[in-house]
């Protein structure tokens, strides 16, 4: 009997792979197309050191099931894989390079940057169709148009000078289906960077294409400074004449966050200082000029508005009714190709927007209680639902779409638009924010060269002392304790991580700025519309100025086991996590006259104790 081959695990891991492969009929796609692919919701990424290098082909396949079904893990980010070559280079540079702190003016960021517009950076549009067409047909028209598209997108981009962006066309037709249904489009940003949100290609094809309004939400106010809102708000006013722009915030004023805080902070959001909603409400009624009847809309502002000073309980049971719509298999629909604006007076308002830029935490705001799970992972909304407000005003969510672009991907990784969990390399991504952030009297690091005989070395300072990213981590990692397994060496990818979530948070924020913003920074420290956004982020100068923490923190203790401290900053899990409260990220030199921010907050003094 001839003797049997020794198998490693490696082997037989492999032979699983693509035994499971082959039951679900992935056929053709080999092992990359879940190597090469960021799963939504958070699911572990596939490691992918020892398969091949990017492969755009594969990652593109579709994911079939059985007899010709669709997989129900369709909706995963799939993005293009790095090669290992890229990823071992960058990880060498991280432990290297001196990082630099850039200058005002390097913070400045032109769209054009983000979406050249000779690049032909578009997205992939819903080929046109019919009733006569069978569904078989449709899907295979679409699939076709995708394949396509990538193909003219990396003929005109060599491989790895885009960012990464979506490459599951299922994820596409959310997109195509919320476009078809809805009637206004909120298009939501982050204000920390809206430009890598906005894709030009997207704003051309709703307002000319199909002829439809957008409204602009500038998400996150509490995560920016006053004037640097505003001149966001012109700035995209100028480029983009045909949207109505509207600056928000889902968590108007929260008190500072803390990074080591072991629960999150539970306050309702409290909307009666200005802005909000009301500013959306007001937008529609501008678009719709009477010909949806929104009262209902108003009253219920104005009924959540008087629900917000009720206690909890009271709150519970004044709680209205949400009628939600699943659209679990919709994107698949075959409804009409073309839509009637407020069918039965009903204003569909379809929300979009990247992940993470808090679509979901919109809807809820809107809603007035939590009807989306929200999370700090992208890529959490899977297929869209529609939600109706009132029963003339009917809410969709959509998955977040990663559109093609020039970003740089360390921005795109502090924009939390790539889930920081899937990291190959976080280092590179510590190094671009450190270089933008005041990140060690934040984090109030010791250089880990002084960190042998700390006692006798303290007095020395570090502040001569060069940094690399890598020494940032491990600093980091020795402040929080983070201690590898086997060696109890500190743990600096646990380290990087935690930082960066604590980036995408915005409690170690990074807000860029737009074209010319240095040159008028006076202009917008004293633009009349300040009161306004300090009103919308609804903080007082008390609240601001004084660095007092809030009472009814559940925060921390100094007595705290370091573990349960770490938790909060460290872990990334797809739960829900709507009660996070955030920090106020001001740089110091955003400061505006008169206006009493103390950014260095963001961490209090007792929190890297
Ligand atoms: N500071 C601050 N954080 C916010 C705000 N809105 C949302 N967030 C946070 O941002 C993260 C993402 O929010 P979501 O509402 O889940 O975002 P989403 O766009 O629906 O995300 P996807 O499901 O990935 O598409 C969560 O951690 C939210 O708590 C806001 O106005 N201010």
């Amino acid at each position: 009997m001839p003797r049997k081959k020794p198998f490693s695990n490696k082997q037989k891991k492999k032979q699983l792979q693509v035994k499971r492969e082959k039951k679900r009929g992935d056929t053709g796609s080999g092992p990359s197309s879940r190597n090469a692919s960021v799963e939504r919701g958070g699911e572990r990424q596939s490691d992918t050191s020892d398969s091949e290098t990017t492969d755009v082909r594969r990652i593109n396949q579709q994911p079939f099931g059985r007899e010709g079904r669709y997989d129900p893990n369709r909706f995963r980010l799939h993005f293009e894989k790095e090669s290992k070559e890229e990823v071992e280079k960058r990880k060498k540079l991280a432990r290297e390079k001196v990082l630099q702190p850039v200058s005002d003016k390097e913070l400045e960021i032109n769209i054009s940057d983000i979406f050249p517009s000779e690049k032909g950076l578009g997205f992939p549009l819903r080929p046109p169709w019919s009733y006569e067409m069978t569904r078989e047909n449709l899907l295979r028209k679409e699939e076709k148009m995708y394949r396509d598209y990538l193909d003219d997108m990396h003929s005109r981009n060599p491989t790895g000078s885009l960012s990464h962006f979506e490459h599951n066309l299922e994820t596409w037709r959310q997109l195509w289906r919320v476009l078809e249904m809805s009637d206004v489009i909120l298009l939501i940003v982050d204000i920390r960077h809206p430009v890598l949100q906005f894709p030009p290609a997207l704003y051309h094809y709703i307002t000319g294409d199909i002829q439809k309004q957008v409204i602009l939400v500038l998400n996150k106010a509490d995560l920016c400074p006053p004037p640097m809102v505003i001149a966001w708000k012109h700035y995209m006013a100028s480029q983009f004449p045909h949207l109505q722009i509207v600056c928000f915030t889902s968590h108007p004023g929260q008190p500072y966050s803390t990074v080591l805080q072991k629960k999150r902070m539970r306050k309702k959001a409290d909307w009666s200082h200005a802005g909000g909603p009301l500013d959306i409400l007001k937008a529609c009624q501008e678009i719709t000029a009477g010909k949806v009847d929104l009262s209902s809309w108003e009253q219920k502002i104005k009924r959540d508005a008087v629900a917000e000073h009720l206690d909890g309980e009271q709150l519970d049971e004044g709680a209205e009714t949400v009628l939600m719509e699943h659209q679990t298999d919709s994107a698949m629909e075959m409804s009409s190709p073309s839509h009637e604006l407020y069918k039965d007076g009903v204003l569909t308002l379809g929300c979009i927007g990247f992940p993470n830029v808090g679509k979901s935490s919109v809807i809820n705001s809107l809603v007035g209680r939590k009807v989306v799970s929200v999370s700090r992972t992208p890529g959490h909304t899977k297929y869209f639902q529609t939600y109706y407000l009132t029963p003339t005003v009917k809410l969709c969510d959509c998955p977040g779409l990663v559109f093609p672009s020039l970003v740089n991907k360390q921005l795109q990784i502090l924009a939390g638009i790539y889930p920081v969990s899937q990291l190959q390399e976080p280092y590179s991504s510590v190094g671009y924010l450190c270089e933008r952030t005041p990140f060690r009297s934040v984090l109030k690091l010791t250089h880990p060269s002084l960190m042998e005989n700390k006692a006798h070395n303290r007095s020395q300072g570090s502040e001569e002392l060069n940094w690399t990213a890598w020494d940032v981590c491990e600093a980091w990692a020795e402040r929080r304790g983070y201690k590898t397994a086997k060696a109890a060496r500190n743990d600096a990818y646990r380290a990087a991580n935690s930082i960066l979530r604590l980036a995408v948070d915005g409690r170690l924020c990074l807000c860029l700025k737009p074209p010319g913003y240095s040159c008028l920074k006076e202009h917008w420290e004293n633009h009349p519309d300040l009161p306004e956004i300090i009103a919308l982020q609804g903080r007082t100068a008390v609240d601001e100025g004084t660095g007092e923490r809030d009472d009814d923190d559940e925060g921390e203790s100094s007595t705290e086991p370091e573990e349960e401290r770490d938790r909060d900053a460290d872990d990334d899990e797809d739960g829900d996590d709507e009660d996070e409260g955030f920090g106020h990220p001001i740089r110091k030199e955003d400061k505006p006259s008169g206006f009493t921010v103390n950014m260095y907050n963001v961490l209090r003094e007792n929190e890297c104790e």
